[in-house]
């Protein structure tokens, strides 16, 4: 895939809440139409880098810039999609995917539909399908505003392993005929290797390890140079100790872990 133009450059980001510090400096480039995979311990703060990539927190210091613009005036070309599919369950999948779309969108939602292999559900109820094909559909609601950046976060985490596998080979059929740039954070690190042209450990807030994934693609799972990559990545991860949980008192004096 053609990678060149630097889609988004970060610049000693960091986010705090309160006195925690989630990020600590996160700096770097990340060329257009890249796939990149973000990794590492629970708590690490892959997330929180995700939701200030989408525009839903602001950093307490650093930068974000999206082909050199601040990320803000950028925003509506970037589309985050979630472990749970957030599909409206009063409305039909069709309309699910066109929501908040004006004008003649339903050709155009009946297309998205047909990419990820389900036009023929376009009248349906979301209570009506299986997880996967909601997720499906939460795709294609993101697809259809065509977007630059698409942000996973752990989108396949609750699937069973097949639709898990199925949803991959998807998001990257659907990558490569895009070519949008992806950032996704995930706990499964041979979903990482799987599909990412660079995978960041995450430690503490800070980048631990940034391993580009040379394999050719479509890729093998079981390939001797996947497992060795997700054995270097596991090893990076278990080296370090998952962050402690910050435990804060709560007004009535209960305290509870964040
Ligand atoms: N809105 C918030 N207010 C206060 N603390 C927060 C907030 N959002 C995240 N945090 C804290 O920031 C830290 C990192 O959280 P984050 O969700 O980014 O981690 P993560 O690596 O995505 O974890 P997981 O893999 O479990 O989803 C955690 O200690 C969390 O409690």
């Amino acid at each position: 895939m053609p990678q060149g133009e630097s889609h988004l450059l970060l610049n000693n980001l960091r986010k705090h809440f309160g006195g925690q510090e989630v990020l600590k400096g996160i700096s770097l480039a990340i060329p257009a139409g890249q796939f990149v995979a973000i990794v590492g311990h629970s708590g690490c703060g892959k997330s929180t880098l995700l939701r200030l990539l989408a525009g839903l927190e602001h950093s307490s210091a650093g930068s974000v810039r999206a082909y050199g613009e601040p990320l803000a005036t950028q925003q509506q070309q970037s589309r985050l999609m979630f472990q749970d599919d957030r599909l409206l369950p009063w409305k039909t999948v069709l309309e699910n995917v066109g929501l908040g779309l004006q004008g003649d969108w339903q050709e155009q939602a009946r297309a998205v539909l047909t990419e990820v292999g389900l036009a023929h559900r376009a009248d349906a109820w979301p209570s009506q399908l299986s997880g996967g094909q909601r997720q499906r559909v939460a795709l294609a609601r993101a697809l259809i505003h065509r977007p630059r950046l698409l942000l996973l976060d752990e989108p396949l985490g609750a699937l069973d392993a097949l639709t898990r596998l199925d949803m991959q080979k998807l998001i990257e059929r659907l990558w490569l005929q895009h070519q949008f740039t992806v950032v996704l954070v995930t706990h499964d690190v041979a979903e990482a290797v799987q599909l990412a042209d660079r995978v960041i450990v995450l430690e503490q807030g800070r980048v631990g390890l940034d391993l580009p994934i040379l394999l050719g693609r479509p890729r093998e799972a079981s390939c001797t140079a996947a497992a060795t990559l997700e054995q270097r990545i596991l090893q990076q991860i278990l080296a370090q100790q998952a962050p402690e949980p910050v435990i804060r008192p709560s007004h009535s004096g209960v305290r509870w872990a964040l």
